[in-house]
């Protein structure tokens, strides 16, 4: 297996490890409907068995060792079990067995991370720094590059119900990159934004890996993984299908999307 540029170096300090990670959902597959009564009479009346609880095995027997410095991109098709793994990584999923340990608090950045809806966006700008553990006098100072950085403009005074996926999306990641994060976990956000929002956003993972954070990035767009990332996890069906230096990884994974 290739050996990533960081992982190379003596100086290695691992942050993540995954350790034979298995991550199993547990569904219930009924005939549809929800735990009701009238669902459950409908199931008496067609002489249906209970819902039997279903099993979806998200993360496979998955292992690698992440260091402080690299910005790893996780690539794979859809349903491989991305977003899993880094529910995982964050703590917020339990592994089924296997163990990630972590050294640093991972702060999970994701596309669907709360804001308070009917508050603005200078009001969830102020609440998300304090929540990140800024003080009220650190999130003064940082206020205005935070709302330049999201690019949001005059929207900052008005509730985020209003803001676009794109602008929601690109407000929580000027919030989450405001602070240095040891793990920072950035699901799709990225790939909402526009262009130029896409350039800047790519140079603050950069900042954040010099400042010797380590991020993970699940991203479909394999351009933006490359101009950011210096290795790649590639998943498949929830295997570790390779582990390695960027390019190598989405070359392999490209040639593996057109022979399949
Ligand atoms: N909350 C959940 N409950 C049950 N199964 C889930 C849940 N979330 C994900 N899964 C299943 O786990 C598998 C991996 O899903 P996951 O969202 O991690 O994949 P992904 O690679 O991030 O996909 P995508 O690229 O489409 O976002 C899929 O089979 C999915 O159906």
């Amino acid at each position: 297996m290739a050996v990533a540029d960081s992982m190379s170096s003596s100086t290695a300090e691992p942050t993540v490890i995954a350790d034979r990670l298995d991550i199993i959902y547990k569904v219930i597959a009924g005939q549809g409907g929800k735990g009701t009564a009238a669902t459950a009479l409908r199931r008496i009346l067609k002489r249906q068995d209970r819902p039997t609880i279903r099993e979806v095995h998200a993360v496979k027997s998955v292992s690698f060792t992440a260091n402080k410095g690299d910005a790893i991109g996780v690539i794979g098709r859809n349903g491989s079990g991305k977003s899993t793994l880094l529910r995982a990584i964050a703590g917020l999923l339990p592994p089924a067995s296997g163990a990630v340990y972590t050294g640093g608090r991972p702060s999970l950045l994701g596309v669907n991370a709360a804001m308070m809806n009917d508050l603005t966006g200078d009001r969830n700008v102020v609440l998300g720094c304090l929540a990140m553990g800024m003080s009220p006098a650190e999130v003064q100072r940082r206020y205005d590059e935070i709302v330049e950085f999201s690019g949001i403009g005059d929207f900052i005074d008005l509730p985020m119900s209003t803001y676009s996926s794109g602008m929601a999306a690109r407000l929580k990641f000027a919030i989450a990159s405001a602070k240095t994060h040891d793990i920072l976990l950035v699901d799709e956000a990225l790939a909402t934004g526009d262009a130029e929002f896409r350039v800047r956003s790519e140079r603050k993972i950069k900042e954040l890996r010099d400042q010797a954070g380590t991020v993970f990035l699940v991203s479909h767009s394999l351009e933006v993984v490359q101009e950011t990332c210096n290795r790649a996890i590639w998943l498949d069906a929830g295997v570790l299908r390779l582990d390695g230096p960027v390019k190598e990884v989405v070359e392999a994974y490209i040639a593996s999307t057109r022979a399949g």
